[in-house]
């Protein structure tokens, strides 16, 4: 999952960097591995800061000072398709035509074939395993055959409608065109989520697209709405027409390029990768946590009978993302909740790290027990949801040694048995912990005395709405919404092993290597007085 951030300012002379940057950190959440930052200035000059690392890491002041303009785009990326090289931290440069650059959350399942049709037919090249690159070029390509000096609104979205055909599986993206506008759209099925808001300035409006409603707020953008499955938002910079006719201010463009297809945001947004004060597709992600707390609330009391009460000393929330839902179920439950697990606030969420070893060693390192809550009870563990299984084990086996009697986890998510295609590194299956498993055969892998798991249905009941009562499902499932072949799987599978090798550092002899650097845009003796 990656976070994607686009601000135009309606200030000509006002400096989108230090926004964008902010904004950033509050979509760390959805990606560690590399974090980036282009800006334009107002002779069409591109900017760029972007590196492996969080946010933190990436950005210095003096690096930061260098960002000159009034519009960019920024990213936080957790690698899905491709390597987790530096060279892959986005957003994506291409000079031809007119200087674009992307940020992409989520996944195309048909990358193979469009990196096959961009050598063959339209002759680009493309310098990465990543698929966004994939996609920056493709609409590249269909700019570049309009064959124009300058292009207009009209072209872009007709561009993209060329790109929509080509292009399948889950994407919302943000792009900025040197000297012209930033743009976002979002896939047919909106299966990844991105907004859109505006806020009033003396110089007109200022428009911000964001993965999650959380930025908008946090700056004081009002009126946000989502974009619509296959819509596209253009907001152009004011040009000289427009500023010698008194206009003030960018002006926004939006098109439906192709119908939506089938409305189907992806689920595990709400279950986990979202924050709580976010909401996406009119539910605020939070109520629909305290919904799932709520449902499986019930779904506890069913499986302990009557007297459950007598077998639950205290529900245990494991930190951070399963919080809203562990209160509420104990509440509706009538049982204590009590934080027994205490995170340490300075390591990131260790899922989302590369490695299976890493993330096994940062459970301890995140979370520790107060002994005494543990000590003698019977205690109901809850996540949001079990993965590889890496944090329960660690977990349960945290309560054991702290002198737990009994140790039950339940769980907001159902049985977690596929892998994701749209921009989720889940795992292979077989990594899968529940994969080919019967609760009791789970419960017994990581060392709990009983796992309940909360149902499917539940849990689109927990997120629906007036708005949305479908959702992508395929990780409890199988089934995609664009369909992912065979092909594909076994590609997504073979990119995992080969990253994990790179990570090792040991490649097969005939593995190519990603470069280690960025070739795209060198500009870091940017000087901002060329603006
Ligand atoms: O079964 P696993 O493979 O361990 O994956 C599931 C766990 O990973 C996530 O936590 P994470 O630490 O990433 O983030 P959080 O602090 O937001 O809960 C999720 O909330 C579960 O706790
Ligand atoms: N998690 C994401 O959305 C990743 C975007 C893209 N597929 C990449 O790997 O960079
Ligand atoms: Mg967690």
């Amino acid at each position: 999952m990656c976070g994607i951030l686009a601000l135009m300012l309606a200030d000509r002379h006002g400096q989108a960097c230090p926004e964008i940057y902010e904004g950033l950190y509050s979509l760390q959440h959805r990606g560690q591995d590399a974090a980036g930052i282009v800006t334009a200035g107002n002779k069409g000059r591109l900017y760029q800061c972007k590196g492996s690392g969080m946010v933190s890491d990436v950005f210095h002041q003096s690096q930061l000072r260098q960002l000159v303009g009034s519009m960019g785009i920024g990213h936080v990326r957790y690698p899905t398709a491709g390597s987790c090289a530096n060279s892959e931290a986005q957003p994506f440069y291409v000079n031809s035509p007119y200087g674009i650059v992307l940020g992409h959350n989520g996944n195309l399942i048909n990358g193979p074939d469009l990196r096959r049709f961009l050598d063959k037919e339209a002759h680009r090249h493309v310098n990465t395993g990543s698929d966004s690159e994939l996609l920056l070029n493709i609409f590249a390509y269909e700019l570049q055959r309009m064959d124009k000096y300058r292009i207009n609104e009209n072209d872009i979205f007709e561009a993209l409608r060329n790109v929509y055909d080509r292009v399948n599986g889950g994407y919302a993206c943000v792009a900025m065109i040197a000297g012209f506008g930033v743009l976002g759209f979002r896939d047919p099925n909106g299966i990844r989520p991105l907004v859109i808001g505006e806020r009033d300035t003396p110089h007109g409006k200022d428009y911000m697209l964001a993965s999650e409603s959380v930025v908008l707020t946090q700056f004081g953008f009002r009126n946000f709405r989502d974009i619509r499955p296959g819509e596209c938002v253009f907001i152009r910079r004011p040009d000289r027409d427009d500023l010698l006719s008194g206009q003030r201010g960018p002006t926004l463009f939006s098109r439906q390029i192709v119908p939506c297809k089938r409305f189907r945001p992806d689920i595990f947004e709400y279950v986990y990768f979202a924050r709580p004060d976010s909401v996406i597709d009119g539910l605020s992600v939070y109520q629909s946590r305290l919904n799932m707390g709520e449902k499986l609330a019930y779904n506890v009391m069913k499986r302990f009978g009557e007297d459950y009460a007598n077998k639950i000393d205290a529900v245990i929330p494991v930190p951070d993302s399963a919080r809203t839902s562990a209160l509420q179920l104990a509440q509706t439950a009538k049982l204590p909740y009590v934080e027994a697990f205490i995170k340490n606030r300075y390591i990131g969420r260790t899922f989302i790290m590369p490695g299976q070893q890493i993330r096994r060693k940062s459970v301890r390192r995140k979370l520790n027990v107060q002994l005494q809550e543990f000590f003698n009870k019977n205690v109901l563990i809850v996540d949001d949801s079990i993965v590889r299984g890496t944090t329960s084990r660690e977990i349960v086996q945290m309560a054991r040694e702290s002198g737990a009697k009994n140790v039950y986890l339940a769980s907001c998510a159902p049985m977690i048995t596929h892998p994701h295609v749209y921009g989720i590194d889940l795992a292979d299956c077989k990594d899968l912990i529940a994969y080919g498993k019967t609760e009791a055969e789970v419960a017994e892998s990581i060392g709990a005395d009983d796992v309940i798991y909360q149902s499917l249905e539940d849990l689109v009941a927990s997120c629906t709405t007036e708005n949305v009562s479908d959702f992508e499902l395929g990780l409890f499932s199988g089934e995609y919404t664009t369909g992912a072949s065979t092909e594909y799987l076994v590609h997504l599978e073979h990119m995992r092993m080969v990253n994990n090798r790179a990570r090792k550092n040991s490649f097969a002899e005939d593995e190519e290597r990603e470069a280690p650097d960025d070739i795209s845009l060198h500009n870091t003796h940017s000087d901002p007085s060329l603006d």
